[in-house]
């Protein structure tokens, strides 16, 4: 699940492999782009680890942050 600290939403995704991590992060970049609302994101293995945060707010999270956190628990529950 999402914890908001610090002005920042976080949530660790986990895989069986980083193959399966890597083919996540090709769906939700399509779908961030689209929404024009980008993560700071990193990848270990089979891991990724998601923050977002509102920059034009002055990096407060907004309805944009939990707008593309819904989104992006959609694209990891059809995985
Ligand atoms: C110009 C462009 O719309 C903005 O820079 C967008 C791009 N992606 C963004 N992503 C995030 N996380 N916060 C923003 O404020 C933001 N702004």
């Amino acid at each position: 699940m999402w914890t908001e600290e610090n002005d920042k939403l976080k949530r660790t995704f986990e895989f069986n492999d980083f193959k399966e991590a890597f083919a996540f992060m090709k769906k939700v970049a399509v779908v961030v782009d689209d929404m024009d609302h980008h993560p700071t994101w990193t990848n270990t293995y089979n891991k990724v680890e998601i923050t977002l945060t509102t920059h034009d707010a002055g990096n407060k999270v907004t309805a944009k942050d939990k707008k593309l956190a819904e989104a992006i628990d959609q694209i990891f529950e059809n995985k």
